[in-house]
């Protein structure tokens, strides 16, 4: 499919922001692990939550939904013994189930999405499970991999947090299952720190126990543990609602968001307070979101490091910022599903934006008169570069292309429906 995005000077209407993929895929998962029932209500429906729900059914849990819950039946440390399995293109469900296949004996993880998923790198998990007695077969660290467990061993675990911290997510939700306690050391940096809080915060919801140190560096599991059959409601999710937020910012707007809590874990929340530094109007009171936008936007310096999945949105609305903006501490959005440093510049210089590229950092000279557009748009599998190409487009001069603009969906199925439901002019074309 290809989005035709067109010149759009006004939004306006309210939207519910869409359920989190990143507490979906958690809940998921953990309600697999444990013995009994789990429900899980308003789970996230997107391709990336809709493959670990095929992948823990593959593994033996049994799923059944209606319109406003799942409920799961989990097979706790006795996965099926399946050979392999799909992930698409979602890393963070490769990540974490790789884990739970070294209770399997003999799992392939397959290579569906070669340009995508397939170039990402999970040396930093595979030499963590190495040391737990786990052997690993693999293409220099990346897809297809193959695990071959069966009983992996508990005790010191090292892994680095450098690129990313779904290596880590993925350690904490295994090794309560195992029958020595561990303890594990994050090695180097911890990028996407924030993530970790979300991971330890439902692992607890289960009724599960470990002790981090207040830098998540350092973590002490207790071994021999279960995860409690539980009812978990997902909340609204940031990342998504990030792009959103971002287009109201930069037209002539009145759009409200509801369903995005103030006391979120998620990190992607400082949007809000981003925004708000760029000199956007809004309010944030009770779980809604109000964006009064006038087009007029001030440059400013941010790490995002601790909104990594906003990080796109924030740079499309920087790009009609009056003055020069800069988002630091961002080297691992070039280890996500496109090079989001290199691959994203190389999009937005096409749409006219004046961008610049360092090692860890995206640069932004705003052009508050707006960029030319004109172009077509290459999406490199990305549903964030095409969330954020598309907050550009409605305030280029002649449109934006965006070509195979279906992995939206990756995330955020309705995107395109909720932006013409507040007024863009985009036009849905099968390619
Ligand atoms: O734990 C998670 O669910 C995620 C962690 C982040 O990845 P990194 O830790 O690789 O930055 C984030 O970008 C991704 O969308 C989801
Ligand atoms: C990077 C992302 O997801 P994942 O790492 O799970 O593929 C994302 O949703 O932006």
């Amino acid at each position: 499919m290809k989005a035709i995005v067109k010149p759009t000077n006004r939004l306006e209407g309210t939207i519910n922001a869409l359920s989190s993929k990143n507490y979906t895929t958690r809940y998921l998962l953990i309600g697999a692990l444990a013995e009994g029932i789990s429900t899980i209500y308003y789970p996230a429906h997107s391709e990336d939550s809709d493959a670990m729900r095929r992948c823990i059914r593959d593994l033996g849990a049994i799923v059944e939904e209606d319109d406003e819950k799942m409920t799961i039946r989990g097979f706790g440390t006795h996965p099926l013994p399946v050979k392999e399995l799909n992930v698409g293109n979602a890393g963070a469900v490769l990540r974490f189930l790789m884990s739970i296949a070294a209770f399997c004996p003999d799992l392939t993880f397959i290579n569906a999405y070669p340009q995508s998923l397939g170039k990402r790198p999970h040396d930093d998990l595979i030499v963590a499970l190495q040391q737990m007695g786990v052997e690993i077969e693999h293409n220099q660290g990346k897809l297809p991999i193959t695990i071959r467990g069966g009983r992996p061993r508990g005790g010191k675990i090292q892994v680095s947090g450098n690129v990313s911290s779904q290596f880590l997510s993925s350690l904490l939700f295994m090794t309560p299952l195992l029958e020595e306690d561990s303890e594990i050391e994050v090695l180097h940096d911890l990028k996407s720190k924030v993530i970790v809080g979300q991971t330890l915060e439902v692992i607890e919801q289960a009724g599960i126990r470990i002790e981090a140190s207040a830098d998540l560096m350092h973590y002490k599991v207790p071994g021999r543990q279960s995860y409690q059959p539980q009812k978990y409601v997902v909340q609204g999710d940031y990342p998504g609602s990030a792009a959103i937020l971002a287009a109201a910012a930069v037209t002539n707007s009145d759009v409200t968001v509801l369903r995005l809590e103030e006391k979120s874990k998620q990190g992607e929340k400082a949007v809000v307070d981003v925004l708000r530094a760029m000199g956007v109007q809004l309010t944030h009171e009770n779980g809604v979101v109000r964006v009064q936008g006038n087009q007029r936007l001030k440059a400013g310096e941010f790490d995002g490091d601790h909104f990594t999945d906003g990080v796109l949105a924030m740079v499309a609305a920087a790009v009609f910022a009056e003055g020069t903006s800069r988002y630091y501490n961002v080297e691992n959005l070039r280890y996500k599903e496109c090079d989001r440093i290199t691959d994203f510049v190389t999009e937005l210089r096409k749409a006219g934006a004046d961008v610049e590229e360092r090692q860890s950092e995206i640069i932004i000279h705003g052009r508050p008169q707006g960029v030319a557009g004109g172009v077509e748009i290459n999406a490199h599998f990305d549903h964030r570069v095409i969330m954020a190409l598309t907050i550009v487009g409605l305030r280029s001069g002649q449109g934006l292309v965006i070509r195979d603009a279906h992995h939206v969906a990756k995330s955020y199925p309705h995107y395109f429906e909720h932006l013409l439901s507040l007024g863009a002019q985009i036009e849905l074309v099968e390619e």
